[in-house]
């Protein structure tokens, strides 16, 4: 590890709380994400992933923790994590310590590959970088770029239908492969956080169970019976 790493170093063996709600959800908005993330930092978590200027901003008032930071643009495709340099630059400027990107293989605006803007996040920004990847070859080809971490993020949501569990043998084949890896995406309870560890891997994201209580009563109500 190069850049900046007692933030990635610190989130070694711990649970990251992804606090980000979308514009239809009414928990959207800074203050209610501040408010998620001080309530995860009391609870212990080692980091917070955020998205957005202003959530991001609001966050780094609101706690200590270390931020991964995202910018999402829905109006760039599929590939909507931090597509552009220009993007990884507010999520810098927000505050955010660590920059998370897709680093799928897929085409994204501007022809620009995830290697090549992994190279010019760390190289222009100084930041390091969190690979949000689908695949083992993308996870290889992003630490070859030089992205310190690399998390099975995207996994389940590049073709076909989302499986229901987290995908625990990516996190073991990119552990496999030497790689530092955050296991993220449907994580859900801590049986799951301790089989992600078991799987290797280096820290782990939780979001939609923690702050998404739109999703998790959804979760409760479909388990009962009908009335
Ligand atoms: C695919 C995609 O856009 N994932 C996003 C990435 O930032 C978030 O919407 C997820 O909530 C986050 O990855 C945490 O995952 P989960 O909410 O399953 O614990």
């Amino acid at each position: 590890m190069s850049l900046a790493n007692s933030y990635v170093e610190s989130l070694r063996g711990g649970l990251v709380v992804s606090c980000q709600a979308r514009a239809d959800n009414p928990l959207h908005g800074p203050v209610f994400m501040a408010a998620m993330a001080k309530a995860a930092e009391l609870g212990g978590a080692v980091g917070i992933r955020a998205q957005g200027f202003d959530d991001i901003a609001a966050i780094v008032d609101a706690t200590a923790l270390p931020i991964i930071g995202i910018r999402k643009d829905f109006a760039a495709g599929d590939v909507y994590i931090t597509p552009s340099l220009a993007d990884a630059t507010i999520v810098r400027d927000a505050g955010a310590q660590i920059i998370a990107l897709d680093a799928t293989d897929r085409p994204r605006p501007g022809g620009i590959t995830a290697p090549e803007l992994i190279r010019s996040i760390r190289e222009e920004l100084a930041l390091p970088v969190m690979a949000d990847v689908d695949t083992v070859s993308a996870g290889l080809a992003a630490a070859e770029a030089g992205a310190e971490l690399i998390a099975t993020t995207l996994s389940g949501y590049t073709g076909g239908s989302v499986p229901p569990e987290a995908d625990y043998d990516l996190i073991a084949a990119l552990v496999a492969e030497g790689l530092t890896v955050v296991a993220e995406g449907r994580i859900r309870d801590a049986r799951d956080v301790e089989r992600a560890f078991g799987a290797g891997a280096f820290s782990v994201v939780v979001g939609t169970a923690v702050t998404n209580p739109w999703r998790i009563t959804e979760r409760l109500v479909s388990g009962l019976p009908p009335r």
